[in-house]
């Protein structure tokens, strides 16, 4: 295998020399029993592995060796009882020993083992900061959004007809509670209309106080509010003292025992109107935009339940999640925008797809990441079954991503704005030791030059290479504190790179070591900002 020339900066492609930024390949793990791997590049332009195959110098592999099944497996065993804290010394001791002969390519890190999940001595001495309710809050959102729940509902389209903005008159909320308990029938079937039914109702019941002060100027505050519990009562059939007492109590301004919140997540909705401050209102606008990518790229229906407060509007974000990168300051960018500095003669062009494709031309109708010696039934970590069908199988090594109904995993292509272009977060919390995605691309072989993830053995090798299709894991970016490592695990007989969480918080950026063998070969200063950075000055090296 053969390399960039990092020293050029350029990468030839069909005859031509093109500028190479680092960050525009796919990716390489070397097959040879090492570990590590290297990284990614920002879209290179080559769409077909024959055409990289022979136009390159050098190698540039990222090696997993520690991930290969015999020896992985072999030291994930005998260090199971090592404590968890030396991972870091134990993954570099490993890597050194294991590429000690190896030719100088840019090689990510290599672990050696899965982390633990649980450290619970640790969590006992350590004291964490509990998560405020608005984080709850917000997570719960983030929770519901990625799950399997439909947030889109068929139900009557009775709009009200009449906007806050009128004012609210005796009738007009009269109006409004009793399409509020029209809807509960309706809002039964989705928690998501009962959420947007109960705030709608809040809203109008702090409107209407308003409006009563204006039409009595000689009526308190909590005078008004009387005059509108007692309206809102004789409407909805509820008594009053239960009402105000749901209210007072902070839960929420439901209009009806039938609309009366059930359950997590919703409920904290109405409570935030009395309970929560301003900060949830400032953090939910900011955001908005990254919710909306995943609502309307996971839920394109979901804009209808806004009919019945008259709020529906166009879906802004359409096509797959991740084909959106999510910013800070605004609405999300189409992820080709964001590699228009790269000179690339038809753009960035990336398909993302659920599981790896073959190349038949390499390999026919076989999967070169199928190891014949293993039983495809059983798990070689716990021992247990391993089925692609939910209720017959046992093996609950990585629950979210194998042998279950899978959910999208809650991440999002986020814009750094730190150097590195893109790069993943983490939208809910991944506990240690818990899968965060295959490593999935094209399975292929005799791709030089660019990045690629090397798998199988010797005998039977195989690239996973991510330069055109894939999914987010081509867009992981290394940190020299990594909350992830990679990992190759086997289902049902087949050999799978994955994502392994080290503990990653919500919110937090998705990152993994690339290794110091990658970095020896990349003129470019690591950004990971952390204290410890390995690489921070690693672009001046040699100028
Ligand atoms: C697998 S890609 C990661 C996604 C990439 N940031 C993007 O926007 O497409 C790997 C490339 O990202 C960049 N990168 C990743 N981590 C970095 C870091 N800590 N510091 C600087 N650049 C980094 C490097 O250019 C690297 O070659």
């Amino acid at each position: 295998m053969t390399v960039v020339n990092l020293k050029l900066g350029m990468v030839e492609h069909e005859g031509r020399l093109c500028p190479c930024d680092d960050a525009r390949a796919g990716y390489l793990f070397e097959v040879s029993g090492q570990s590590g791997f290297l990284s990614g590049r920002e879209s290179c332009p080559v769409t077909a592995p024959s055409i990289s195959r022979t136009i390159h110098e050098r190698p540039r592999h990222k090696t997993v060796s520690g991930l290969r099944p015999s020896k992985s497996q072999a030291i994930a065993l005998a260090m199971e009882d090592v404590e968890s804290d030396n991972d870091d010394a134990v993954a570099e001791d490993c890597l050194k020993s294991s590429n000690a002969t190896a030719p100088p390519v840019r090689q990510f890190h290599c672990d050696t083992r899965f982390p633990q999940r649980k450290r619970t001595a640790n969590d006992l001495a350590t004291p964490k900061l509990q998560p405020s309710s608005i984080d709850k809050f917000i997570l719960g959102i983030w929770r519901q959004v990625h799950s399997p729940i439909t947030l889109s509902v068929s139900f009557p389209d009775r709009r009200p007809e009449f906007s806050l903005r009128t004012g609210i008159s005796q009738e007009v909320f009269r109006a409004i509670n009793s399409l509020c308990r029209t809807y509960c029938d309706q809002s039964r079937s989705s928690r998501a209309l009962e959420m947007i039914i109960q705030s709608y109702w809040v809203e109008c019941f702090q409107a209407r106080i308003a409006s009563i002060r204006i039409e009595h100027p000689e009526c308190t505050n909590v005078e008004a509010r009387m005059i509108a519990l007692k309206e809102a009562c004789s409407t909805l059939g509820w008594q009053e003292k239960e009402l105000r007492n749901r209210i007072n109590r902070g839960r929420c301004g439901v209009a009806t025992k039938k609309l009366r919140i059930r359950g997590l997540g919703l409920s904290d909705l109405c409570r935030g109107r009395i309970g929560f401050d301003n900060g949830l209102t400032t953090r939910l606008r900011h955001l908005a935009p990254s919710l909306e990518v995943a609502a309307d790229t996971l839920h394109p229906g979901w804009r209808d339940l806004l009919r019945v407060v008259d709020q529906s509007g166009p879906r802004r974000y359409t096509g797959h999640p991740h084909e959106w990168v999510t910013v800070d300051t605004g609405p999300a960018l189409p992820l080709q925008d964001t590699y228009s500095h790269l000179p690339l003669p038809n753009g960035f062009a990336y398909q993302f797809v659920e599981d790896c494709v073959i190349d038949q031309d390499v390999f026919g109708s076989e999967d070169p990441r199928r190891d014949p010696g293993l039983d495809p039934d059983l798990c070689q970590i716990c021992k247990e079954k391993q089925s692609d069908n939910a209720t017959s199988n046992c093996c609950s090594c990585f629950p979210n991503i194998f042998g279950c109904v899978r959910c999208p995993s809650p991440v999002q292509i986020f814009h750094t704005a730190t150097g590195k272009n893109n790069g993943v977060v983490a939208r809910c919390p991944f506990e240690r030791g818990m899968a965060i995605a295959e490593f999935v691309g094209f399975i292929t072989l005799g791709i030089d030059g660019l990045d690629v993830m090397a798998g199988g053995t010797p005998e039977r090798p195989y690239q996973i290479f991510q330069g055109n299709l894939g999914n987010f894991t081509r867009f992981i970016n290394h940190s020299c504190r990594p909350n992830c490592q990679f990992q190759r695990f086997y289902w049902c007989g087949v050999e799978r790179v994955i994502v392994v969480s080290r503990g990653v918080e919500a919110g937090s950026e998705i990152t993994v070591d690339y290794s110091d063998f990658y970095w020896r070969e990349l003129k470019k200063n690591c950004l990971c900002g952390e204290p410890g950075c390995r690489f921070a000055h690693q672009g001046e090296i040699g100028l």
